[in-house]
């Protein structure tokens, strides 16, 4: 999908960094992430070293107690201290939370204790709990307002972005430290030592950053107040719970992360089981925020063809899928590879459900939506690894004999494998919650997508002409931009067919004198979207089919997403249902490319000069929803439509059309013709 419109014009200005203040901020914030990173790694790790000789049960249920150690405190302590960062001088505040992270993280390696280790995660993370509000509220005073989206972007990448190098760093220190001890077998340090003293150097060099920052200023511009996260989690179902596929993006989002949250809470004791050490933990949790990157990257731009919702569900199968190989087969090495690939699945699926989530909630809800998201996220991650490192523990080793075969099964494979079919059973249920293609098969619509395609049904022989159509809210220039295109187009030597809907045949014509003469109030949703259908079933029939096959192009105004907007989220009938009649009156013919004419819903209906027809006179909320879902289809399918701003000039309107189209024409002259007309001696003077 392109969008353009006035700021794609604009110069772009220089980076958010070259402001000195924010640039050792966020070198403050990138090194304590690496820290923080490092500290889950090292201090699992040690958990699971020091309990190892106690037996498998221990040991897994050790290691999940340093994750629910760590997680605690932001479910206890949350809005204590968001108050405290807004009370108190932040600079001190973070110098002070990072001084005392460096002295807990240290004492670690000394006291060597597990009862220390557990201790330890929770003050690290009372101290994040000041630390991070106190930081989110300095931002907005180092970076101007216009700057700050920028700014949190690159919070974003520095939260994330150091996971797989504090990983990669943890293997490396691990393998050294484990290097030195076969070499001088007197050298008494545990292989996560060495990692333990990097992360408490992180904390106090982030400590000097910012104890030299002068420019965050004493008195507070902006309050910071978090509600509970159990009052943000119950509060917040309550709009969400709502909403049907806001709901499924979330359920689907939420099945992806806990099965994540099994394959780390069980991470440890499974390398260990594979008879790899540390080195191998920190490779496997590596590969998890690797393949989660090159996922968010990449995963939406190589199924481009297939529509965001089905991509949504079918990654999270296929990480249900790879979930049940890493349980199964015991080679690390494998693992390893594998679990780059779940976290790829498992990173495209956050990503779009994240868009997604973005535009099917309305603005003013959209704060709210994000953070019961994010709330929601952290109990699901604290009950999966308290959860699974208990059960795992309680299940514990078996041995499977079968013939002269022996293959081990322990807790370990039973929480992967049950992470792998609740990831699998909710991908299916997310993707028969929100399927916006009812009735084309999802296994030939995914292998289309993989050859770069989109799969239609029906409309199998091959059309010769180009079908392009018009959408958008009431005034917002869909006429006026067809008239122009299909004028553009006839100078460019195309037979061209424009049309619109309703209203096109002789019984179109009926139909649309029924649906819009506003003397029919009244008329019930569900017969107001079947009149719709039979409009655009005889349309398809009669005039847009014929016209394709005989290499027209078909500019039509208003089409399927019309009715999926308008009946769909305007009249609130099931969005399925809606899908489902128009696949089935227009036989799955699509368009090759939607262009919507966005404009907000007041400025076209100003823009209307005769009296309001029946659905014009429906109320402001009717023709939000209508807008809503309009841009909410775009980005499910950002391949077929282009989004034009419609406050833009006509003309520039026009010309940014025309550049779309004109990747998508057929050249108007045929090969075959031109080589005729080769033939023909050039006829001079
Ligand atoms: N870019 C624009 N800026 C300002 N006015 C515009 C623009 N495009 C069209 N208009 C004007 O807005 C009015 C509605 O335009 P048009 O009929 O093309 O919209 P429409 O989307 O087809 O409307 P509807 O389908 O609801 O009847 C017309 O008077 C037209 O001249
Ligand atoms: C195709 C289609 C249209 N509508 C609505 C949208 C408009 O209010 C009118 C059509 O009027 P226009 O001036 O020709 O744009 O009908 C709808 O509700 N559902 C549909 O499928």
């Amino acid at each position: 999908m392109s969008t353009h419109g006035r700021a794609a014009t604009r110069r772009r200005p220089p980076n958010v960094l070259v402001n000195a203040p924010f640039r050792r901020l966020w070198t403050a914030m990138s090194v304590c992430s690496l820290g923080d990173w490092l500290n889950i790694i090292a201090l699992t790790a040690l958990a699971g070293n020091l309990t190892a000789a106690s037996g498998f049960q221990t040991q897994t249920l050790a290691v999940g107690g340093v994750f629910v150690a760590k997680m605690l405190p932001a479910i206890l302590l949350g809005p204590l201290a968001g108050a405290v960062a807004d009370r108190f001088d932040r600079r001190l505040t973070m110098v002070g939370a990072d001084v005392a992270r460096f002295a807990v993280v240290a004492s670690i390696p000394l006291v060597g204790s597990y009862q220390w280790v557990i201790i330890a995660s929770f003050l690290v993370e009372c101290a994040n709990l000041f630390w991070v509000p106190a930081k989110d509220a300095t931002v907005p005073n180092l970076v101007p307002r216009e700057r700050l989206e920028e700014a949190n972007r690159l919070n974003l990448l520095v939260t994330y972005g150091t996971a797989p190098v504090a990983a990669a760093l943890f293997a490396v220190l691990s393998a050294v430290v484990g290097m030195i001890s076969a070499a001088s077998p007197g050298f008494g340090a545990q292989p996560t030592d060495l990692a333990l003293a990097v992360n408490a150097l992180a904390y106090l060099v982030s400590a000097a950053l910012i104890f030299t920052l002068r420019e965050i200023p004493k008195g507070h511009t902006l309050r910071v107040s978090t509600p509970p996260v159990l009052r943000q989690v119950i509060e917040g179902w309550r709009f969400v719970g709502g909403e049907r596929v806001v709901r499924g993006l979330v359920i689907g989002m939420l099945g992806a992360f806990a099965a994540g949250g099994a394959v780390v809470g069980v991470a440890k004791a499974y390398v260990s089981a594979l008879g790899g050490g540390d080195a191998g933990y920190g490779a496997v949790f590596c590969a998890v925020f690797l393949g989660m990157g090159a996922g968010m990257f990449f995963g939406p731009r190589l199924l481009g063809a297939l529509s965001r919702r089905r991509m949504f569900g079918v990654a999270i199968v296929l990480a249900g899928v790879t979930l049940a190989a890493i349980a199964l087969i015991h080679n690390l090495a494998l693992v390893v590879v594998l679990t780059v690939v779940l976290g790829a699945c498992a990173g495209t699926a956050w990503i779009i459900g994240y868009t997604l989530i973005g535009l099917e909630v309305e603005d003013g809800l959209r704060g709210r939506t994000f953070s019961f998201l994010q709330s929601l996220a952290r109990v699901t991650l604290l009950l999966v690894l308290a959860v699974v490192s208990a059960f795992a523990g309680l299940f514990g080793e078996h041995l499977l004999v079968v013939g002269d075969m022996t293959y081990r099964f322990d807790g370990t494979n039973l929480v992967l494998l049950l992470g792998a079919l609740l990831a699998v059973v909710v991908g299916v249920l997310a993707l028969r919650h929100m399927d916006d293609r009812p009735g084309v098969p999802i296994g030939a619509d995914l292998f289309a997508a993989l050859r770069g395609e989109r799969f239609t049904v029906e409309d199998e022989e091959p059309r010769a002409g180009l079908f392009v159509t018009f959408e958008g809210g009431e005034g917002s220039g869909k006429t006026t931009q067809s008239r122009l295109l299909a004028i553009w187009l006839r100078d460019q030597g195309f037979d061209v067919v424009q049309t619109r809907e309703p209203g096109s045949t002789k019984i179109g014509m009926r139909l649309r004198a029924i649906l819009l003469d506003a003397a029919h109030q009244g008329l019930s949703a569900r017969s107001e979207a079947l009149l719709y259908a039979a409009d655009r079933a005889e349309h398809v029939e009669k005039v847009i089919r014929p016209a394709l096959q005989r290499g027209s192009t078909v500019v039509c105004d208003r089409y399927v997403d019309s009715s999926l907007a308008y009946q769909g989220a305007g009249r609130t009938l099931d969005p399925d249902d809606v899908a489902r009649v128009n696949a089935w009156a227009t036989g799955g013919l699509l368009p090759d490319l939607t262009v919507l004419i966005d404009v907000p819903p007041s400025v076209g209906l100003r823009r209307m000069a005769s009296p309001a027809d029946r659905i014009e006179s429906e109320p402001m909320e009717f023709h939000e929803r209508v807008r809503h879902e309009f841009r909410a289809l775009a980005a499910a399918a950002p391949d077929r439509y282009l989004v034009v701003d419609g406050t833009l000039p006509q003309d520039e309107i026009s010309r940014i059309i025309q550049d779309r189209v004109r990747e998508v024409l057929p050249d108007p002259v045929p090969g075959e013709t031109e080589a005729a007309t080769g033939t023909i001696p050039a006829i001079r003077d």
